[in-house]
């Protein structure tokens, strides 16, 4: 907690444990590529599933516009997010401390702050959204508008969600259903905030890593900070008004049984702009088994992943994720 970026970072130079090896540094870009784009306001349903299950294949990450999320609704959310990483460190205490089983909390860097060899330039507020009526209750209340606001855009974006998961699942050839249950169920809020940074060129707001879930929905600010890994090379995600970003999760990579992987990617820093996003995830319960979706496996297609429970998974993504400067590499093949 004491270890908050944003607590700090107005008087001081680069820290030393915030310094990434060369090697693991932002660098050059892959001139003039971009991320696909997809309209999912468009009338031809087939064509947007064709693009979203192309841009899954190619990149493992795509945004959306014309997803029917209301701009006031992402207005109102992107500012109390902001207000909430603006309170004192004391006051984000108290507002992350109401529920005893840690449903919602602060933290900085990642969840291996402790042990991991580098730090990155983010904070983050986590918390779970559904059920609403069980989460709610363990929200912040300051700024007082947060729950209220953030209920109605965690609704709206469960719904995208599902939209999307949908088209996949058609994509693949699995019943369309094949995530609205156990497998998004359990829905989680990540916002991030991002400091200005005294020396963008030497550290990372996040390092290189596959999201630890099925799905995620990132709301961008209008602050460009996200990368993504393709074929060795950076690609930056240029912010759009009112997208958000898709990516597909780890969890992905099993579910399709090697069909799809989850997108790379990693977040710069920048020394004068303060930059928020929000990112809403759909992942199984911790009991919940994953594994390749039945309809993808027979004789000549044998499964490629053991079944094993999402708890075990995080267990695993973490302990993989404190050795090396980011993440790791994890999940390139089955875990054991
Ligand atoms: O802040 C961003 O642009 C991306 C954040 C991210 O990668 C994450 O929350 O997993
Ligand atoms: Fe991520």
């Amino acid at each position: 907690m004491e270890h908050l970026v944003s607590s700090w970072y107005n008087d001081r130079s680069l820290p030393e444990s915030y310094i990434l090896p060369p090697e693991d540094r932002p660098g050059m870009l892959s001139p003039g590529k971009n991320i696909p784009v997809v309209d999912l306001g468009a009338h031809d349903q087939t064509d947007i599933l064709q693009q979203i299950l192309e841009a899954s294949q190619e990149f493992g990450m795509f945004q959306v516009i014309n997803h029917g999320v209301p701009s006031n609704v992402i207005d109102e959310a992107m500012s109390v997010f902001k207000e909430f990483h603006a309170l004192s460190a004391e006051d984000k205490a108290i507002e992350t401390s109401k529920d005893p089983n840690k449903s919602c909390y602060v933290y900085t860097s990642t969840h291996n702050y402790a042990t991991e060899k580098f730090h990155f330039w983010r904070d983050g507020l986590f918390h779970h959204c559904n059920p609403l009526e069980k989460y709610i209750q363990f929200w912040p209340e300051k700024p007082p508008k947060y729950r209220e606001v953030v209920a109605i855009y965690t609704a709206a974006l469960r719904k995208v969600g599902f939209r999307i998961l949908e088209f996949i699942a058609q994509g693949l050839g699995v019943n369309p259903d094949h995530f609205s249950s156990e497998l998004g169920e359990n829905q989680t809020l990540l916002v991030n905030h991002y400091p200005p940074c005294p020396d963008p060129s030497l550290t990372l707001g996040l390092g290189k890593h596959r999201d630890p879930v099925v799905i995620n929905i990132l709301l961008q600010s209008d602050v460009y900070g996200l990368e993504v890994f393709k074929d060795e090379e950076w690609i930056g995600v240029e912010p759009i008004p009112y997208a958000f970003v898709v990516t597909l999760g780890a969890l992905m990579r099993i579910i399709s049984n090697g069909k799809l992987k989850g997108a790379e990617h990693r977040v710069v820093t920048n020394s004068n702009l303060v930059r928020t996003t929000a990112s809403f995830a759909l992942n199984p319960f911790n009991e919940t088994l994953i594994e390749p979706a039945k309809a993808l496996v027979d004789a000549s297609n044998p499964a490629l992943y053991k079944s094993f429970s999402y708890k075990d998974f995080i267990i695993k993504y973490r302990a993989a994720a404190s050795y090396g400067t980011a993440f790791g590499e994890f999940l390139s093949g089955t875990p054991d």
